[in-house]
């Protein structure tokens, strides 16, 4: 199977996590974090500034790596490094999504998540707990 290789930002900003809802495609109306597919010669850091420009109007500084995420979704196979981000400067433009939220991680299962991101919101609820 083919596998895609995707970068996605965890923006957090005043204790809140930044949601993106996808606005076209198979998976239209469902609930992501902000990014896409790596481009030929990028490093995973360099695509996700580009994709958060390109999607959000956003400057943001890439933290740290929190997961990888593997899922088999029926045409490809989903490898997406996920990195805890920051606003370096702007306010988000939704240029791609439909709609955007920021959460808490009181509020984050109360959006329909991508199916491969099921693990990763464990994991961010995990993240958040240990740093309060
Ligand atoms: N950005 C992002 N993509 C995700 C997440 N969860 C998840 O399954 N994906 C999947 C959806 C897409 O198949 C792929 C992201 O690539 P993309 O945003 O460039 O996808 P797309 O299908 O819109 O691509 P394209 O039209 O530009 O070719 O990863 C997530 O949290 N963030």
């Amino acid at each position: 199977m083919k596998t895609v290789k995707v970068v996605a930002a965890i923006i957090i900003n005043n204790n809140q996590i930044f949601a993106t809802q996808r606005g076209y495609g198979d998976y239209k109306g469902g609930w992501e974090f902000p990014g896409g597919k790596i481009e030929a010669g990028e490093t995973p850091q360099e695509a996700l500034i580009r994709e958060i420009r390109e999607e959000l109007d956003l400057e943001i500084k890439v933290g740290e790596f929190l997961e990888k995420i593997e899922y088999d979704y029926p045409g490809f196979h989903l490898s997406m490094d996920c990195f805890i981000c920051t606003i370096k400067s702007g306010k988000p433009v939704l240029r791609e999504h439909k709609a955007a939220k920021w959460l808490t991680v009181e509020t984050i299962d109360s959006v329909s998540w991508l199916p491969a991101d099921q693990n990763l919101i464990e994991t961010i609820k995990k993240y958040r707990n240990n740093q309060l």
